[in-house]
């Protein structure tokens, strides 16, 4: 047991903190060594099953990610930008590898998550799924495959807590659409059409995004022509698929040397 790659959760209050603890806790190729919150929260100095309405695990909720990461081989971080940022220079400095699942990561926060990747393993994916990733292999074949007669726009559906849009897999597609075209995903993107738009932009790749109720998380790539039209469609319905590649990804991460990885390479699709 204590040879198993020990794993720290970042955000363990979270729908996806959750999530990965219960996954890792029911895991025989890892073992949950911290559980981390931000200073203030509730959960803070008490045992994270108990949070969690079930018996002791033996793991203290922490305010103090440097301490938990040093203890672990491992961080599994579904946070928020600000956050991951921080983390992904004390799980360097920690030598853990960093396994990022936030979205919403801006131009600087990924300028700083390279950085840290200098010297430490990251795999950092906005869908961790294995459906998902196939979704993207298949969109960047189908956009190589048909000319700009045929227009993709990429829907999203997520649940009303969600706060950045387009999602982090709606951003996986659509790059994968305009790499399949041979195109610069900033200059062909349309995203969150309003008024007098003007008609669609031939080579436009659109995103439109939905937020209501508990929806995990839906993504449609359409490509349409005249007279017809290719749908690809993934539908999750349990956070568990995006805990299980997370876990993966931290395990394959053991044997990498430092660099930024993503979820492609831990599949090897
Ligand atoms: N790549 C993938 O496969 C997936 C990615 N995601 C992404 O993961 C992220 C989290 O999603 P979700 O779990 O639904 O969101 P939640 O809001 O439920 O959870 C985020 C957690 O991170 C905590 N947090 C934020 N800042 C800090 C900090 N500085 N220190 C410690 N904890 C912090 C929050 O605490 P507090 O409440 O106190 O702010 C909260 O507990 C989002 O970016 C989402 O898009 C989600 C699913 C799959
Ligand atoms: O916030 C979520 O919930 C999800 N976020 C990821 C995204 O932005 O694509 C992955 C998944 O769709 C759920």
């Amino acid at each position: 047991m204590a040879d198993l790659p020990g794993i720290v959760v970042t955000g363990a209050s979270g729908r996806m903190g959750q999530m990965l603890v219960r996954t890792i806790g029911a895991s025989d190729k890892a073992r949950l060594v911290g559980c981390v919150e931000r200073s203030g929260h509730a959960w803070v100095g008490r045992d994270i099953g108990e949070c969690m309405g079930g018996a002791a695990v033996g793991v203290v909720v922490t305010d103090d990610p440097l301490e938990a990461f040093a203890k672990a081989q491992a961080v599994i971080d579904f946070t928020a930008p600000a956050a991951t940022v921080e983390f992904a220079a004390l799980a360097a400095q920690a030598r853990a590898v960093h396994v990022i699942g936030t979205t919403g990561l801006e131009a600087a926060h990924l300028a700083k998550i390279e950085a840290a990747a200098r010297h430490a393993v990251i795999v950092r994916a906005g869908n961790m799924s294995l459906g998902v990733n196939l979704l993207v292999r298949l969109t960047q074949k189908i956009a190589a495959a048909l000319d700009e007669d045929w227009d993709v726009e990429i829907v999203e559906a997520h649940h009303r807590m969600k706060v950045d849009a387009p999602s982090g897999t709606a951003l996986m597609l659509g790059q994968a659409a305009a790499e399949g075209r041979g195109v610069d995903l900033e200059a062909a993107m349309d995203s969150g059409r309003h008024g007098i738009t003007g008609a669609r932009k031939r080579g436009a790749i659109g995103f439109a995004a939905v937020r209501g109720g508990d929806i995990v998380g839906e993504h449609d790539v359409i490509f349409a022509a005249d007279g017809e039209r290719v749908i690809l469609r993934h539908v999750a319905t349990d956070r568990a698929i995006f805990a299980r590649g997370a876990l993966r990804a931290a395990i394959w991460g053991q044997g990498a040397k430092p660099g930024q990885y993503d979820m492609m390479d831990v599949l090897g699709l």
